[in-house]
């Protein structure tokens, strides 16, 4: 067994929708970020690639590179459940936890865990994600941004 975890944040900007776990959100805002700013997948990748001891999203996705300006995070997921399948890892299961004072979250979380579901071959069950707001502390109490956390655990196949 492998535990990973991930920590991403993405401040808003001009805009006017953000896209979190592959869900488009409408809102008065956007979020700042040379890819779509899927701050939830982008912390997800990191607690799978540390799991599997494959260093970071930065490392293999470089926001010097134009491939990925703007790219849709759900590409980068299913590139990094490739990575960590062809070194014989499986995922038993994730916990995320969105923390942004907004928008709410709560409506579109199913369509979030079905989305990752796909992208990660495996099923809604093994997903759980939560989202909690800062009672208006900090930057994310303050409206300034989104942050995300992930916590990954994987299985070696035999
Ligand atoms: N952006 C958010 C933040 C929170 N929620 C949901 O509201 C519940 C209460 O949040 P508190 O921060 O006041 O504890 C929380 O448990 C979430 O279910 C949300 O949907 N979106
Ligand atoms: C996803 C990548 C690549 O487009 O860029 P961003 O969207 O800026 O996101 P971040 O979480 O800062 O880092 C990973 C990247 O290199």
């Amino acid at each position: 067994m492998r535990i990973g975890q991930g920590y991403d944040v993405h401040a808003f900007g001009e805009g006017d929708a953000i896209v979190i776990g592959g869900v488009t959100i409408p809102f008065s805002r956007g979020l700042v970020a040379h890819s779509d700013g899927d701050v939830l997948i982008h912390a997800l990748c990191d607690a799978l690639l540390g799991a599997a001891a494959l260093g970071d999203i930065g490392q293999h996705f470089p926001d010097t590179d134009s491939a990925y300006r703007g790219i849709d995070s759900r590409e980068l997921l299913r590139h990094v459940q490739a990575l960590i399948a062809d070194q014989g890892f499986t995922l038993v299961n994730a916990d995320m936890t969105l923390i942004a004072q907004a928008p709410k979250m709560s409506p579109h979380i199913l369509a979030m865990r079905e989305n990752l579901s796909a992208d990660l071959n495996c099923g809604t069950e093994q997903l759980n994600i939560k989202a909690t707001t800062t009672e208006k502390l900090g930057f994310e109490g303050r409206g300034e941004g989104i942050a995300a956390q992930v916590v990954v655990l994987l299985d070696k196949v035999a």
